[in-house]
């Protein structure tokens, strides 16, 4: 078990990181709260949001804390698997050349690996993406090379929707959190974001933040230090149970959305990985908030970022679905009673 004084000090690390983070990428608090905790827990992120809303400075000031290598490719519909592996090309004398691709390039210091609209790409490109996901390892020119520290933000475009490969039920599972990221709602960050010189130039933006202030090589061991540290009480494991079957049998907990016929909202709910997902999230943010036992006030935090698109309505029901499965989310957490 990690001594209480090394969690205590790693979370003093994650606060002042998440401290600024949040005075470079202004305005987006939640969004950077949750980035973090999916950072600790060691989760791949599908962020979703408008474009320009400063999702890349997010990422870049994300990798800078860290210290390890970015790296960002974009998803187009040529793209092909091998595109993120290696690219060859003539080189002075006319000589074909191979070199690594964004996933090689860095070796093994690759920390925060961007996917800009995902949905844009092939389902070959996908697959592969999921590989490395799973795996944080590829096999390339006949050997391994492995990625133990690699974190990947992929990004769907909400605006544009033609011509993309939406990503199927399963690969969506396999993203620990689905984060939407806005343009902020203050007038006062508006009124910065517009008139401020300062966030012009992305590059000097990051250079105000000090490097590396947590290891980025040090963060699979501290994530397994987390979840080992932050315990449940019996009272809460029952509460967590209801939450994961509510997902699939709403109406067993007497939930009733309106205009809605419950028996044929829901194809499926949350899986056991997704679940898992959830409490992983939850310790981080328990550990966060400085306490060594998990409430429910930590389930209830991460509930909607890990569980939404866990949820898979009906055919019948999906053209509903931004308005459904925020008020389905909504109507579990008020329905269940916390212990
Ligand atoms: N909340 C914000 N805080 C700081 N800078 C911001 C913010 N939103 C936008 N910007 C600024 O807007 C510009 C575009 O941001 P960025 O490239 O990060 O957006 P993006 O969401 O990745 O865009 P795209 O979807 O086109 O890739 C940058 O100069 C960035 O500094």
């Amino acid at each position: 078990m990690t001594s209480k004084q090394t969690l205590s000090d790693w979370r003093a690390s994650a606060l002042q990181l998440e401290q600024q983070i949040n005075r470079v990428v202004v305005g987006q608090q939640v969004a950077v709260r949750n980035l973090l905790i999916a950072v600790f827990a060691r989760g791949h992120v599908l962020l979703e949001g408008q474009v320009g809303v400063g999702k890349t400075t997010l990422l870049r000031a994300v990798a800078q804390g860290l210290g390890g290598q970015y790296q960002r490719i974009e998803g187009t519909i040529d793209l092909m698997p091998a595109d993120l592996i290696y690219y060859t090309y003539l080189n002075n004398e006319g000589r074909p050349c191979v070199d690594p691709g964004p996933l090689l390039k860095q070796g093994e210091q690759l920390s925060v690996f961007f996917f800009n609209e995902i949905n844009r790409a092939r389902p070959q490109v996908h697959s592969l993406l999921l590989r490395v996901m799973a795996e944080r390892s590829i096999g390339a020119f006949n050997r391994e090379y492995r990625m133990p520290h690699i974190q990947v933000f992929a990004d769907r475009n909400r605006v544009e929707k033609e011509e993309t490969f939406e990503l199927p039920a399963a690969a969506r599972d396999r993203f620990f959190m689905e984060i939407t990221i806005d343009t902020p709602g203050d007038d006062a960050v508006l009124d910065d974001l517009m008139f401020n010189p300062r966030y012009h130039d992305v590059d000097a933006l990051i250079g105000e933040m000090a490097a590396s202030q947590i290891p980025y090589y040090q963060l699979n061991d501290w994530a397994a230090g987390i979840q080992h540290s932050i315990q449940p009480t019996p009272a809460l494991r029952k509460y967590a149970l209801d939450l994961w079957k509510a997902t699939a049998d709403p109406l067993a907990f007497g939930i009733k959305l309106s205009d809605v016929e419950m028996d044929h909202l829901l194809q499926a709910g949350a899986s056991p990985r997704g679940i898992s997902y959830l409490i992983r999230a939850a310790k981080v943010r328990a550990w966060l908030e400085n306490r060594d036992s998990l409430l429910p006030e930590d389930l209830q935090a991460v509930y909607a970022v890990t569980m939404s698109h866990r949820i898979f309505l009906n055919p019948i029901y999906s053209y509903r679905k931004d308005e459904l499965i925020p008020t389905l989310i909504d109507s579990i957490l008020n329905q269940i009673a916390a212990p």
